[in-house]
C-alpha cells in the first residue's frame, strides 16, 4: 500500500516544493503523531535509482518528521560503512589480518580478529557522536554500553527538537569475520530501536536488569530501522525504515552510496537452499525432509534446487533477497538454539526480509515476535522466499502435531 500510495500519488513531485495536494498530504503527515509505529510514506524521489543515500534520507525525513533523527544516524552508518569497507579491502596490505596478539576472546568465547575490534570501535564512535544514541549493544561488547553523559550533555543544547540519546543501536560490526582474511564477503548488520524508557529492574530471581539492558532487550517488531552493509565485489548497503527494503551500491567515484534497487521484492519461490550441510546429521526431521525434497526435486515444487553457502550471513542473505530461496542456521542436536544471535543478526535481517515480502522464523516462531532475554542469545533461523519458508514451516507443523519436538531454550 505504501508504495502504491507513494509511487501512484502523482501529487508528490520530485522536487521538494510540492504541489497543493502534496502540501496538504505533507501537512497531514506533519500533524500526524510522531510515533515509530506509523509506517513511513515515501516520495517518488525515493524510488528513483541513482539518487544518493543522503538525498534519499532527506526526502524520507521531510515526508516523515518522526524519522528526522534517523538522518544523522544513517549518515554515521554510511561513514562507518565506507571506513570499514576500506579497512577490509586493504587489510592484507595494512597488517590488519589475523587475530589480536593478546588472544582476546569476546563474550561468546570467540577469539577476536584485529578487524573485529577495530570495526567495532569505528561503528561505536560514529554512532556515539550523532548525539542521538542512548545505548549501544554490539557482538564485540560483553554488555550494552551507555553513551557517556558528556557526549549527551554536549548535544542537549544543540538538539532542540528532541532530547539527545533517543535511540538504541544493536550491531554486529563484522559479520562473518572468520572469513575475512580469505577475502570472502563479510558485512556489518545493524538495528535501531527507539529508547524504551526501561528502568533498572530486579527480576524475581534477584538478578538485576540494568537500565541499559532493559532498553536493549526489545523484540524485533520494535525496530524502527535495520540494515546491513556487504563488503564484497562491491559494497552494498541494504536497509528498511519499515516501508519496503532498499539497496544502495557504493560508488567510489563520487564517494556516495547510490540507490540501485528501490523497494526490493524477494521472489516468492527460489531455486537455492543455503545451510551448512556439514551439520545435516544433527538437524531435526522437518529440515532434513525439506532439504531432501529440494535437493532431489521431490518437494512441493518438484524442482531440484541448487545449494549455495558462503558462511557469512550477510552474503547469504543478500543473495537470498535477490535470487530467492531459503537461508538458515537451524537449531540442531549440537546447537539447540542455532548459532546466530537474535538481537543483532536474526532480528535486523528478519525485518529486512519481511519488508521485502519474505518470511523469517525459528521454524516455529516469527523471529520479530521473540522477546529477547539476553543480549547475546542465539535463535534458530530460517528465512527467505515466503513460499519456501511456508513449505518448511508446514513440515514443522506436521512434526509438532506428531509430538516429535525438542525444546528451544
Ligand atoms: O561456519 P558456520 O558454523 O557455518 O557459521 C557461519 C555463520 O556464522 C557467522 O559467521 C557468525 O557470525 P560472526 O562471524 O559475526 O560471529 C555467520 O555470518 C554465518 O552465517
Amino acid at each position: 500500500m505504501l508504495w502504491v500510495l507513494a509511487c501512484g500519488a502523482a501529487a508528490f513531485s520530485p522536487s521538494l516544493n510540492h504541489g497543493a495536494a502534496s502540501t496538504q498530504r505533507l501537512a497531514a503527515t506533519l500533524d500526524a503523531p510522531t510515533t515509530s509505529t506509523r509506517a513511513p510514506i515515501f516520495t517518488e524521489v525515493c524510488s528513483q535509482t541513482g539518487i544518493t543515500l543522503s538525498r534519499f534520507m532527506i526526502e524520507a525525513t521531510v515526508a516523515n518528521p518522526q524519522l528526522a533523527e534517523l538522518e544523522s544516524i544513517f549518515s554515521a552508518i554510511e561513514t562507518a560503512g565506507k571506513t570499514i569497507s576500506n579497512l577490509v579491502r586493504r587489510s592484507s596490505l595494512t597488517g590488519l589480518t589475523g587475530y589480536l596478539d593478546s588472544g582476546n576472546v569476546n563474550v561468546q568465547g570467540e577469539e577476536q580478529k584485529k578487524l573485529d575490534v577495530i570495526t567495532n570501535d569505528v561503528l561505536k564512535n560514529a554512532l556515539k557522536f550523532t548525539g542521538r544514541m542512548g545505548v549501544l549493544a554490539s557482538e564485540e561488547e560483553d554488555a550494552p554500553v551507555e553513551v557517556d553523559d558528556d557526549v549527551e550533555s554536549r548535544y542537549d543544547s544543540i538538539l532542540v527538537e528532541r532530547t539527545a540519546g533517543q535511540y538504541v543501536a544493536v550491531f554486529d560490526p563484522l559479520d562473518g569475520s572468520s572469513n575475512v582474511d580469505a577475502g570472502i564477503p563479510t558485512g556489518t548488520i545493524f538495528g535501531i530501536f527507539e529508547d524504551s524508557n526501561a528502568e533498572c529492574e530486579v527480576l524475581p530471581d534477584g538478578s538485576i536488569v540494568d537500565e541499559c539492558l532493559g532498553k536493549t532487550l526489545q523484540p524485533g517488531a520494535n525496530l524502527v530501522a535495520a540494515g546491513y552493509i556487504l563488503y564484497s565485489s562491491s559494497t552494498f548497503l541494504c536497509f528498511t525504515l519499515g516501508a519496503g527494503t532498499h539497496m544502495f551500491t557504493y560508488d567510489e567515484h563520487i564517494g556516495e552510496f547510490v540507490l540501485t534497487d528501490p523497494d526490493v521484492k524477494i521472489p516468492s519461490r527460489g531455486k537455492i537452499y543455503s545451510f551448512n550441510e556439514a551439520n545435516c546429521q544433527e538437524w531435526d526431521e522437518p529440515l532434513q525432509k525439506y532439504v531432501n525434497g529440494v535437493r532431489t526435486g521431490t518437494g512441493e515444487t518438484s524442482t531440484k534446487y541448487s545449494s549455495r553457502y558462503i558462511g557469512s550471513m550477510v552474503g547469504d542473505v543478500h543473495r537470498t533477497l535477490l535470487y530467492g530461496g531459503l537461508f538458515g542456521y537451524p537449531a540442531d542436536k549440537k546447537n539447540v538454539c542455532g548459532k546466530l544471535r537474535l538481537l543483532y543478526e536474526a532480528a535486523p535481517m528478519s525485518f529486512i526480509v519481511e519488508q521485502a515480502g519474505g518470511k523469517a522464523s525459528t521454524g516455529r516462531t516469527r523471529i520479530l515476535d521473540i522477546n529477547p532475554t539476553n543480549v547475546h542469545q542465539r535463535v534458530p533461523v530460517v528465512l527467505g522466499s515466503a513460499d519456501d519458508v511456508s513449505e518448511l514451516l508446514g513440515l514443522y507443523g506436521e512434526t509438532d502435531k506428531a509430538g516429535d519436538i525438542y525444546q528451544e531454550e
